[in-house]
């Protein structure tokens, strides 16, 4: 029997299934690799927005953990919401011998409906516990500007940005673009490598409301493609284009802000 890849996130569910924890276990599942879930809290939300949130004792999230570590052989896993600092530390303090292989931090700050899923007084603690262990950090725009400090007007700032946050110890860094400008017509991240090699990737704006669930699709199919034995530039282009077909083949599920699709068959490897 052909052991099968398996992959981890560390992260909260959301009880509309669009983004954290289902969001990425979706994407798992899409992607062809056994998926397993650490939950660090919970999010009550649907469409409309996020209407109340709990956090899981720190002793639960080892709890978990220990349970993941004791059987399994995660090749790469990824962290999302994140919550506080006892959450982070708790986190940082389990996976700090990195048994589960690639980790692929996405700094979960603020959803698509505004909703601040980490206290501001945490933003420390990530970058001084987690970002030394990531082998990617995923910063949507906001993200970037906060953990950066920096302003992003244009591509130089963005590029300054990147090699601010890789100085705190993530090997590899993506900046996710600006798509609040219904104007744009293309959406263009940007990725600075461990080996200092850099480049822009873009897909084309799509106008849609369904978007929940965008960079925790994007983070977890990197982690998938790179658990398949894939090497970074090319996980993170596949995930790219697979999270932006997912944005682009709408389903209609939800009646404001829905999620995406992650039922979009393509040729999986
Ligand atoms: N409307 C859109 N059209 C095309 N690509 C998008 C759109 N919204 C987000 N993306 C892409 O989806 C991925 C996740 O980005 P983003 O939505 O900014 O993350 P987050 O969910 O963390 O805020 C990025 O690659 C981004 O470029
Ligand atoms: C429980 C939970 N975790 C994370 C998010 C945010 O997910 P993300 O994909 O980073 O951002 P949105 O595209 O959903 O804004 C969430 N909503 N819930």
């Amino acid at each position: 029997m052909n052991e099968f890849t398996q992959v981890l996130t560390i992260a909260g569910s959301d009880s509309d299934g669009s983004a954290g924890a289902q969001a990425d276990l979706k994407t798992f599942m899409a992607r062809g690799v056994y998926g397993m879930s650490v939950l660090t809290a919970a999010v009550a939300g649907n469409s409309y927005g996020i209407h109340d949130a709990t956090v899981m004792t720190p002793k639960f999230i080892d709890s978990q953990i220990k349970d993941i570590k004791d059987d399994f052989k995660v090749s790469a896993f990824k962290t999302g919401m994140l919550s506080d600092s006892a959450t982070i530390n708790t986190v940082a303090d389990a996976i700090k011998d990195h048994p589960f292989g690639f980790f692929v931090l996405d700094p979960v700050i603020i959803t698509k409906h505004g909703a601040m899923l980490l206290e501001e007084d945490a933003y420390q603690t990530l970058i001084d516990k987690l970002f030394p262990l990531a082998d990617i950090i995923t910063p949507n725009f906001y993200e970037a500007k906060k953990l950066s400090g920096s302003d992003l007007h244009d591509r130089e700032e963005i590029v300054r940005a990147a090699h601010k946050l890789q100085e705190l110890g993530p090997k590899n860094i993506m900046i996710k673009g600006e798509h609040s400008d219904d104007s744009i017509s293309e959406v263009e991240d940007f990725v600075l490598l461990e080996d200092g090699q850099s480049f822009w990737i873009s897909e084309p704006y799509v106008k849609t409301d369904h978007i929940n669930g965008t960079g925790d699709t994007l983070s977890s199919a990197i982690v998938a493609e790179v658990a398949k034995g894939n090497d970074l530039e090319s996980a993170i282009r596949t995930a790219k284009t697979f999270t932006y077909n997912a944005i682009k083949n709408v389903i209609d599920v939800g009646h404001k802000y829905g999620p995406i699709n992650h039922f979009i068959k393509d040729d999986i490897q």
